[in-house]
C-alpha cells in the first residue's frame, strides 16, 4: 500500500515539474529562441527514437487521384483488424456476399513479417478551413501510418510493401464486382469524366455451359490460365503482359459467349470497344490508357468497324466482282465508319503494346465472321496469338448442349441427330434453342424430335437455296453469253460495213 502511495507521489511530482519548466518557457524564453529550441528537442528525440514511420495518404499529393495502393493496405489490414481492433466498420461486398471488418479511424494493429513486428495505425486529419466543400475529402485526409524499427528497414520497405500490396489487391480482385464498360462518344464526355462508363457484369455463361468440342475446349482454358499466372514470365521476356485472341465463325456460333466465359474464368472486367464511336487515333490511345489491369478488351465485328479491306476494293475496281455478302458488309463499315477516322496503323501500334504496356494484364479479343477480310498485319501471331475457329454444331457440341439444356449424356436418338448434324449446318445457337424446354414438362425426347425436324427443315432450306443459286448462276451465264454473241455480231456487221464503204 505504501509503495503504491508512494509511486504516486514521484508520479505527482514530475509531473508538477514539466509543468513548472513548461509555463518558464512559454511566459520567460523569448519568441526568436524558442524556434530553434524546438527544432533542437525534435533533433535530439529523433536521434534517439529508433522507429520509422511511413505515411500512406487515400489521396495521391493534393490531387483527385485516389491512391491504389491505400485501398490494398486496407484489404490487406482487415484481417488482423478484425481479430485485433476494437472499434471497427462494417462495409458490404457483394463476391461472395459478405461484410469486411476494417478498423476505424484511430486504431492500431500489429503485423509480423518473417518475426519483424511492425505497426499500422489509421488516422484521419480534418482541416482547420472554414469553408464549406461539396467533396468531404477536401477537409479530411485518412492515412494510414507504418512503424517499424529501423534496423528492419530493407526488408520492410522493398519486401514486406510488395507483400502488403499483392495480397490486398488480390483479395480486391476475388471480392470486386466486375464491370462491363462501353466506351462513349467524346463529344459527349464532360472534362474530367472518364470515356469509359459501366454497368455491373454478370454475365451467366462460363466454359462448363460453352459447347465445343472437349480437347479444344481444355486447350483454351488451359491457355487463359497460363497466361494469367505468367507475370514472371512475361517480364523475364520483356514483353507487355498481353495476349490476343482472335475468334471467327459464323453468327450464332458462340463467339460473344465465350467471351463472356473468359471473363468468369478469369475474373476480369470486360472493355467493350466501340471502334466506330472513336474519333481518331489520339483518341484510342487515350481510350486504352483509362483501361486497368485484370480487363479484356473486346473489339466485336472489327471487319464491320474499320477499313480493312483496301487492298481487296482495288483488286475489285479491276473487274471483279462483288458478292452481295460482301457488298453488305462494305455498306456497313461505311455507315459505321462516318466520322472515325481511326486507321489500321493505330490500332496496331495498341495491339503492339505500346500503348498497353502500362499496368497489369490485359488481353485482347477479336471477333469476326469473315477472317478472310482481314488485313494479315492485323492478325498475324504475336499480334493475335491465338486463333479460334467457332463453327457450326458437330455431334461432340451437340452432345454438350445435351448435357446442359436437358441434363442427358445419351439417349437413342443422339446417334440420328449426330448423322445429320454432319450433313447440314446449324448453329450451336439453333441446337440450343430447339434443345431447350420451352414450356414446363417438355421432355428430352420432345425437345430431341423437334430439334430432329430443325434440322431436316435447315436440310431443305439449304437444298432450295442451293437450287435458286444454281439458277441464278445459270441465267448470269445465259446472259453474259448472249452479251458476248451480241458484241461479237455487232464487231462482225461493223466490219462488213466498214468493207462496203473501202468498195
Ligand atoms: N457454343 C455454344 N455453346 C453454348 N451456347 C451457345 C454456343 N453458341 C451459341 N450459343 C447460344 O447462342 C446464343 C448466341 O451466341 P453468341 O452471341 O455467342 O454468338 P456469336 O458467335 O457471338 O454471334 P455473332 O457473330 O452474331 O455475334 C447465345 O445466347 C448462346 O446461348
Ligand atoms: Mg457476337
Amino acid at each position: 500500500m505504501a509503495k503504491i502511495g508512494d509511486s504516486w507521489g514521484n508520479f505527482g511530482s514530475s509531473i508538477a515539474a514539466l509543468l513548472f519548466f513548461y509555463t518558464m518557457y512559454r511566459n520567460y524564453f523569448p519568441n526568436e529562441l524558442r524556434q530553434p529550441i524546438a527544432r533542437y528537442i525534435r533533433k535530439i528525440t529523433r536521434y534517439f527514437n529508433p522507429y520509422i514511420r511511413i505515411t500512406f495518404s487515400e489521396y495521391e499529393g493534393d490531387s483527385f487521384q485516389r491512391n491504389k495502393g491505400y485501398k490494398a493496405i486496407e484489404r490487406y489490414l482487415d484481417q488482423s483488424s478484425s481479430q485485433q481492433a476494437r472499434r471497427l466498420k462494417a462495409n458490404f461486398v457483394p463476391n461472395p456476399k459478405a461484410f469486411v471488418l476494417s478498423m476505424q479511424d484511430h486504431e492500431e494493429v500489429t503485423d509480423d513479417f518473417q518475426g519483424i513486428k511492425v505497426w499500422w495505425a489509421s488516422s484521419r486529419t480534418v482541416s482547420n478551413r472554414q469553408s464549406i466543400s461539396l467533396y468531404p475529402r477536401e477537409d479530411e485526409k485518412k492515412h494510414f501510418i507504418l512503424t517499424f524499427h529501423k534496423r528492419h528497414r530493407e526488408v520492410i520497405t522493398e519486401t514486406y510493401l510488395r507483400q502488403v500490396l499483392d495480397v490486398g489487391e488480390e483479395i480486391m480482385v476475388k471480392e470486386r464486382r466486375r464491370k462491363l464498360y462501353t466506351n462513349n462518344k467524346s463529344e459527349r464526355v464532360g472534362p474530367g469524366k472518364s470515356m469509359w462508363s459501366y454497368i455491373t457484369f454478370q454475365h451467366p455463361a462460363t466454359f462448363d455451359t460453352l459447347a465445343m468440342e472437349p480437347n479444344k475446349k481444355q486447350e483454351i482454358v488451359d491457355d487463359l490460365i497460363n497466361f494469367s499466372k505468367a507475370k514472371d514470365y512475361y517480364a523475364e521476356i520483356g514483353k507487355a503482359w498481353k495476349r490476343g485472341y482472335l475468334l471467327y465463325g459464323p453468327p450464332g456460333t458462340g463467339k460473344s459467349t465465350m467471351i463472356a466465359a473468359m471473363a468468369n474464368l478469369l475474373n476480369y472486367d470486360v472493355y467493350d470497344l466501340e471502334l466506330t464511336s472513336v474519333k481518331d487515333n489520339t483518341e484510342l490511345r487515350k481510350l486504352l490508357n483509362d483501361t486497368s489491369g485484370k480487363s479484356i478488351i473486346v473489339i466485336e465485328d472489327i471487319d464491320c468497324s474499320l477499313d480493312l479491306t483496301g487492298q481487296r476494293e482495288k483488286k475489285q475496281k479491276d473487274g471483279e466482282k462483288k458478292d452481295s455478302t460482301e457488298d453488305k458488309v462494305k455498306k456497313k463499315l461505311e455507315d459505321n465508319n462516318k466520322g472515325s477516322q481511326v486507321t489500321l496503323s493505330g490500332l496496331l501500334n495498341f495491339i503492339d503494346g505500346l500503348w498497353s504496356a502500362c499496368g497489369g494484364e490485359r488481353i485482347i479479343v477479336f471477333t469476326t465472321n469473315y477472317v478472310e477480310k482481314l488485313d494479315p498485319a492485323l492478325i498475324r501471331r504475336g499480334r493475335m496469338d491465338k486463333h479460334i475457329e467457332l463453327s457450326y454444331c458437330g455431334f461432340e457440341a451437340f452432345k454438350e448442349l445435351a448435357k446442359i439444356y436437358l441434363k442427358i449424356e445419351s439417349h437413342e436418338l443422339f446417334a440420328r441427330v449426330g448423322t445429320m448434324l454432319e450433313e447440314t449446318k446449324m448453329t450451336p445457337a439453333d441446337v440450343a434453342e430447339n434443345l431447350m424446354p420451352r414450356v414446363f414438362g417438355e421432355g428430352a425426347e420432345f425437345c430431341l424430335e423437334r430439334l430432329i425436324k430443325a434440322i431436316e427443315q435447315a436440310k431443305e432450306d439449304a437444298r432450295l437455296k442451293a437450287e435458286e443459286e444454281a439458277k441464278a448462276k445459270k441465267t448470269e451465264e445465259a446472259e453474259a453469253e448472249g452479251l458476248k454473241t451480241a458484241k461479237k455480231e455487232k464487231q462482225e456487221s461493223g466490219g462488213k460495213n466498214e468493207a462496203k464503204c473501202a468498195d
